[in-house]
């Protein structure tokens, strides 16, 4: 199946997405490096327009290679893809200029400031006006909160604003479509911060933004959509919520006596019952979470807190690939 949405002959309908269409799709994209190591196998991947979709994966599962090969920057041993409703790379020029991306960094220079960085960038793309140039920059470190510190020298930067500075690079043109890779890595707490701000802000007003990670928190915090990386296969993509929501909720009694909630969960027939400190969780199956927590009371089992808790992302990922996150593929 070939990725692109448009055909060529309808270049208006194409740049601008109705709700629902895909701002990045791939059909079987697939990189196989030299070495016949597959980093990237067979993927299906559907980036809705607006959404903040988290590509989320541990070191080594593809998050990069994939990347690379969605900007045209490497490519790909087998399948398609599309950018903004256009096939790779047969149509980069047209859908290239709409699409930001911070990938490894650009290359700036230390010794110039970061608005002489911009400069030298923003004149170095051509179809660029020069004579709106000053604005240009002024309001792409605006939008990146560099303002005040438009004229130190980058090498003074701290990598947070080095980060800033290169999203502010991507953002020289309106963009549609955003790519970071990793773009927290390195980065302390405010830092981490600042950038999750800056992603919020820019999908607000409109921007789709991809960004990799291998943070589970980051994309609990920022995303409203997910796609899994496991050792070069994605292994999930939707919602955050229907993620989530994949794995049955667990009842979660918190008690002093583990042992005996343990024998009534048991009793009543719930399934992978575990205990843990002060703690002890199961699958209702077909109980309900009253008639539970009722039957616990009566067995004198003293409950100082019960809920039905969803799983968390860290918990769906373990089901999907049978191993922990911190496994690098
Ligand atoms: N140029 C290359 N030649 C050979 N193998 C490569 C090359 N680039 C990446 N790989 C391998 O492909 C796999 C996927 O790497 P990739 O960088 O895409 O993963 P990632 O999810 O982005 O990880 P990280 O977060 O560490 O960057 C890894 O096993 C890596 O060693």
């Amino acid at each position: 199946m070939t990725a692109a949405t448009t055909s060529s002959t309808e270049p208006r309908q194409a740049s601008q997405p109705g709700a629902g269409s895909a701002a990045i799709q791939t059909r079987g994209l697939t990189k196989r490096f030299r070495g016949g190591q597959v980093a990237v196998d067979h993927l299906d991947l559907d980036v809705p327009v607006g959404s903040v979709f988290g590509f989320l994966g541990p070191n080594g599962s593809g998050k990069t290679t994939t990347i690379r090969m969605l900007l045209g920057l490497i490519s790909p041993t087998a399948g398609s893809h599309s950018l903004l409703g256009l096939g790779m790379p047969q149509r980069a020029s047209a859908v290239l200029p709409r699409v930001g991306a911070l990938v490894e960094g650009p290359a700036f220079h230390p010794h110039l400031s970061g608005t002489d960085n911009l400069r030298r960038m923003d004149a170095a793309d051509r179809p660029a006006d020069p004579r709106t140039s000053k604005a240009r920059i002024g309001s792409a470190l605006e939008r990146v909160g560099l303002t005040a510190a438009a004229r130190k020298r980058y090498r003074a930067y701290s990598l947070g604003m080095r980060q800033r500075l290169g999203i502010a690079a991507a953002l020289l043109q309106p963009r549609e479509l955003l790519v970071l890779d990793e773009p927290t890595n390195g980065l302390d707490p405010q830092g981490t911060r600042e950038i999750r701000h800056l992603i919020t802000d820019l999908a607000a007003d409109g921007t789709t933004v991809m960004l990799s990670t291998h943070l589970l928190s980051e994309v609990e915090q920022v995303c409203s959509h997910v796609g899994v990386m496991h050792v070069g296969k994605l292994v999930a993509n939707g919602t955050l919520a229907s993620l989530r929501s994949s794995l049955a909720p667990r009842i979660v009694v918190r008690t002093s006596e583990t042992t005996d909630a343990a024998d009534t969960l048991r009793r009543l027939g719930l399934a992978d019952i575990k205990s843990g400190d002060g703690e002890v969780s199961a699958l209702p199956g077909e109980s309900a979470p009253e008639q539970v927590l009722r039957t616990l009371v009566y067995d004198g089992v003293p409950v100082t807190g019960f809920e039905v808790a969803r799983a968390d992302l860290e918990e769906v990922f373990v089901a999907l690939t049978g191993e922990g996150f911190d496994v690098s593929g």
